[in-house]
């Protein structure tokens, strides 16, 4: 937003002194509180960045400071959750448009944002009924002016797409790594020592921040639930062409797999260009 030219000025609220000095520091905000309910005091725009579980409480917290006419949105990774936990406490007066960035990395606190983060990358905003137009139409200039595709989606159908293209894939992602791990005692730890990409890619993505994912899972249990038996069934079919010797199973499925990898390089939305080491600063390189 800075960047962009797009806020007048940034108020932001941490818990620990050290986060909220380290957001002076690097700049992203104009002053910083040390509550939620006196940096809202006065905006045109509140963002909230917490975990799913929390964004409750924070809700409850601000609600009683918010101006009229100010718009309310998240970036929480499952909406149905934030709607039922936020939406009760906000005045009638705010407009309250949930929304999710699908940009992020494994790093977390304010030291790991930068600028381009959302460059180029989906911001769903899952709007309810009788949102103001002209709240959403703001809402939406102000994401396409930070470089993010905005698109609508139903809150449900947002918590399954999401299920199947990030929150299983985590999943299966920190279990693999925990499979090595427990192999790694077993095998006087050549499994880390010599892993090879794909491995290395799963370690990053099982880096990721457990209280955000402890959240996902607790709050989109049901299409993770749905995904997950849809996953295992189709592991069990490959399972069994290993063992029948199955090969032209085998080649057909990955076949298949190739061409939707393919696909989303054409479509442009492959994920793997940005250099998260470099991009982020002060994070850890990959
Ligand atoms: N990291 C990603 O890849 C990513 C991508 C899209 C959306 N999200 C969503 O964005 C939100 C924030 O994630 P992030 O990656 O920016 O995390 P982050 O750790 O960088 O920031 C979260 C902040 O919330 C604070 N916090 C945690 N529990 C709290 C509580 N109970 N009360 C008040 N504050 C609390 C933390 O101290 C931290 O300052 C989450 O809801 C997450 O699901 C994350
Ligand atoms: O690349 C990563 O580190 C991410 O996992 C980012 C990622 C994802 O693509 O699944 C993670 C959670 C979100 O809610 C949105 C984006």
């Amino acid at each position: 937003l800075r960047k962009a030219g797009l806020a007048g000025e940034i108020w932001g609220h941490a818990r620990s002194e050290e986060t909220r000095a380290a957001a002076l520091e690097i700049g992203i905000c104009d002053q910083v509180f040390e509550t939620a309910a006196e940096a809202v005091r006065g905006a045109d725009l509140v963002v909230l960045c917490v975990p799913v579980g929390a964004m409750g409480a924070i809700a409850a917290e601000i609600a009683p400071h918010l101006a009229v006419g100010c718009t309310v949105t998240d970036v929480g990774s499952v909406k149905a959750a934030v709607v039922e936990a936020v939406g009760p406490h906000l005045p009638a007066h705010v407009h309250f448009i949930p929304g999710h960035p699908l940009a992020g990395t494994e790093h977390s606190g304010p030291r790991s944002g930068f600028a381009a983060l959302f460059s180029n990358r989906w911001w769903l905003l899952t709007p309810l009924e009788g949102t103001d137009a002209g709240a959403l139409a703001r809402l939406k200039a102000c994401l396409t002016g930070i470089g993010a595709n905005v698109d609508e989606m139903e809150v449900a159908r947002h918590d399954l797409v999401l299920a199947v293209v990030s929150h299983t894939p985590h999943l299966i992602a920190y279990t693999m790594v925990g499979v090595a791990d427990h192999l790694r005692r077993v095998t006087h730890e050549e499994v880390i020592k010599y892993s090879a990409s794909g491995f290395r890619d799963f370690t990053r993505i099982a880096a990721s921040d457990p209280t955000m994912w402890r959240d996902v899972f607790l709050t989109n249990k049901d299409a993770t639930l749905d995904i997950l038996g849809r996953f295992t069934e189709e592991l069990f079919m490959l399972q069994r062409a290993i063992r029948m010797g199955d090969g032209q199973m085998l080649h057909d499925y990955f076949t298949r797999t190739r061409a939707i990898r393919r696909g989303i390089i054409e479509a442009g939305q492959d994920t793997a260009a940005p250099d998260f080491g470099r991009g982020a600063p002060g994070g850890e390189s990959r």
